[in-house]
């Protein structure tokens, strides 16, 4: 059993629990759920912003923890001052110690495209994630059918979100690409081996459509990485690690971005 299956089997237990608890109808109650969200391709495509999607991650499976001390309303408004294009809150707590309050928090202080970071395996997450003012959704190729994701995403859709379509190589690409998609990003990290390298992004570029907003993720540590993927037509580049592992994670990403 690899990790991703742990992380999926685990959390399709989580959200059958979640759904006793809090309704349909009660997510769609809350007052964020009116709210209209941000267009993420707009803010990530346009060539005046950074195109940096900043992460906020206290652990995961991969590093352990990387930052335990951070409060994520600070750091959203300091990324948000630092003037990244959107930013993505990790809301999964087994694995990654992150809670939905995280994203309300963020939410509260920052008005850039909120990504909700979590592995969708269910409607109601979609839902859930309107309700706490997420603007898109992160789909994960690797954990879904197609036919999932092209449903997923309708859903997404349905309430006004954009999708950040994730694959980590072609044949998930060629499988899970849809209208239904905004944006796509090519993990470097294999999520079932941990192994990173940024020659995905390269090597998987030219097979993804231009209508598409193509994002890198993972693994993105100095400028010399951005420069390189731009040329082969990347517009957002999330980094997680390289903000959060150090002490002042805000401060951190507005010395990346006054050097782009
Ligand atoms: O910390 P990094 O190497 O900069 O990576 C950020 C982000 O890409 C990574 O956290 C991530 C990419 N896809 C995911 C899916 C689930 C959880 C986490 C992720």
């Amino acid at each position: 059993m690899t990790i991703l299956d742990k992380i999926v089997a685990h959390k399709k237990i989580e959200v059958a629990a979640r759904k006793e608890i809090v309704s349909i109808s009660a997510l769609q109650a809350r007052p964020l759920f009116d709210k209209e969200p941000v267009s993420a391709k707009a803010w990530i495509g346009s060539p005046n912003k950074s195109g940096i999607i900043a992460e906020f991650k206290r652990q995961s499976p991969s590093k352990g923890l990387i930052n335990g001390t951070s409060r994520v309303s600070d750091v959203a408004e300091g990324y948000f001052k630092a003037g990244v294009s959107a930013m993505s809150v990790l809301t999964d707590q087994e694995f990654f110690g992150g809670t939905v309050d995280d994203l309300l928090a963020a939410r509260s202080v920052s008005p850039v495209p909120i990504i909700r970071k979590d592995f969708i395996v269910d409607e109601y997450q979609i839902i859930e994630a309107k309700s706490i003012g997420a603007d898109f959704i992160l789909l994960i190729a690797s954990c879904l059918t197609p036919a999932e994701s092209k449903q997923y995403a309708e859903v997404a859709r349905n309430l006004g979100m954009q999708i950040l379509l994730e694959v980590h190589n072609q044949e998930e690409l060629e499988a899970h690409v849809c209208d239904q998609m905004d944006l796509i990003g090519v993990n470097n990290r294999n999520l079932k081996t941990f192994d990173v390298s940024i020659e995905n992004s390269k090597k998987l570029a030219d097979l993804i459509p231009n209508e598409f907003v193509k994002v890198s993720e993972s693994g993105i540590s100095n400028i010399e990485n951005i420069k390189e993927l731009k040329k082969y037509g990347y517009k957002g580049f999330l980094i997680g690690e390289n903000f959060m592992k150090t002490d002042n994670p805000s401060k951190a990403a507005k010395e990346f971005i006054s050097q782009l």
